[in-house]
């Protein structure tokens, strides 16, 4: 079976992981919560004569409103990302400062719970596991600073129930983000690749070729597009089983992957249909591309199981254009006309002609 598929086309470039809209939405409420709640803290604070607090407590509700305005038309993970981390830091911050207060109630403490929950919701599972760390150690310090001399007074059992509580907090946490980012993960997987060869699906032609295209400094150069079609690939699943015929998909995929060059990309379109689309390219690469995938496939293809080796070919049909008058479906159409007429001629050769 083929394992660890590395992938030659512009993969790494391309920004998969679009802004979680979920941590968008998690801002936006923190920064609602912040402007209502810190609102009320303002007055409350100088009602009581903690100006100092009262004045940083307006200094976020200000800050909060302007970026309440601004956050939606963020775009860019990173920068959002950036924001968020800055904020939060401010945000807790200010939290230590009210933990800090001479005569604070110590039921003040409680709003600590909240840490992980917005780190980790807000940041992912490092930043968060990192400013859970970090803003749990600080509060537990100004705790025992501002209470451990009267610590006889607290009742020790709701003493360690908060701590229970804020470990366990910090633990769902931990395992929703990290869950969270799995099931993420494995869903973008499943809409770029195909799950059994491991290439890039049907999906990601439009995408991929138009990538190419865009690319800067490529408007004077051509772009081919490869069609391959395994011959008589029914007789293979009816003559050794589908598994077999799943193998020999993978095989396949397998040279595509060793002999396309590293700018190109290659795409399972379904059932035995391949694509490669060769990024600055010309007619002679791409068919000496064409002729040495189909010789390659044509050795013995040795599959586990098997008793003896058996043979599979290739039929392949290839079209080049400009970039600048490239259009992709006219090209997988030519493509596949070229792909047909290989098949009449009787398998296992390659037209660029006609
Ligand atoms: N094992 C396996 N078979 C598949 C898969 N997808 C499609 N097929 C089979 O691929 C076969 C395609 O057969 P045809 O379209 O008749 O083509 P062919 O036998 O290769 O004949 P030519 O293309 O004319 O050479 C069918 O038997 C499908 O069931 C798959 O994922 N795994």
């Amino acid at each position: 079976m083929m394992k660890g598929c590395v992938y030659k086309g512009p993969l790494q470039s391309m920004q998969f992981l679009e802004l979680d809209k979920y941590k968008k939405r998690v801002f936006q409420v923190l920064l609602a919560l912040t402007i209502v709640s810190g609102t009320v803290f303002v007055f409350f604070n100088y009602q009581r004569g903690q100006s100092a607090l009262a004045l940083i407590e307006m200094a976020i509700v200000i800050l909060s409103v302007g970026l309440m305005i601004r956050v939606n038309k963020i775009r860019n993970r990173e920068k959002f990302l950036r924001i968020a981390l800055v904020y939060l830091t401010f945000f807790l911050s200010v939290m230590m400062f009210a933990f800090s207060v001479e005569g604070v109630s110590i039921t003040v403490f409680v709003w600590a719970l909240g840490i992980p929950l917005i780190s980790y919701l807000l940041l992912g599972v490092e930043t968060g596991f990192i400013m859970t760390a970090i803003f749990y150690s600080l509060t537990a310090s100004l705790f025992y600073r501002g209470f451990h001399a009267h610590v006889s007074m607290v009742d020790s059992i709701a003493y360690a129930n908060f701590i229970a509580c804020a470990f366990v907090f910090w633990g769902i946490s931990h395992s929703y983000e990290h869950s969270n980012r799995f099931a993420k993960d494995r869903l973008n997987q499943l809409a770029v690749f195909d799950h059994l060869t491991g290439l890039y699906n049907r999906s990601m032609v439009t995408k991929l070729f138009t990538k190419a295209i865009e690319s800067p400094n490529t408007h004077q150069q051509q772009i081919s597009v490869i069609s391959f079609d395994l011959d008589h690939f029914k007789n293979i699943n009816d003559q050794y089983g589908h598994a077999i015929g799943d193998e020999v998909l993978q095989r396949f995929s397998q040279v595509l992957m060793e002999q396309i060059p590293a700018e190109s990309s290659a795409f399972r379109m379904g059932g035995e249909e391949f694509v490669v689309i060769l990024p600055t390219s010309n007619e002679a690469k791409a068919n000496n591309l064409a002729e040495k995938i189909r010789k390659a496939i044509e050795q013995d293809l040795i599959i586990s199981g098997l008793p003896k080796a058996f043979y599979v070919s290739v039929s392949v049909g290839v079209i080049t254009d400009w970039v600048k008058s490239a259009n992709l479906n006219s090209m997988l159409k030519a493509a596949d006309q070229r792909l047909y007429q290989a098949k009449q001629q009787g398998r296992n050769v390659v037209v660029s002609h006609g």
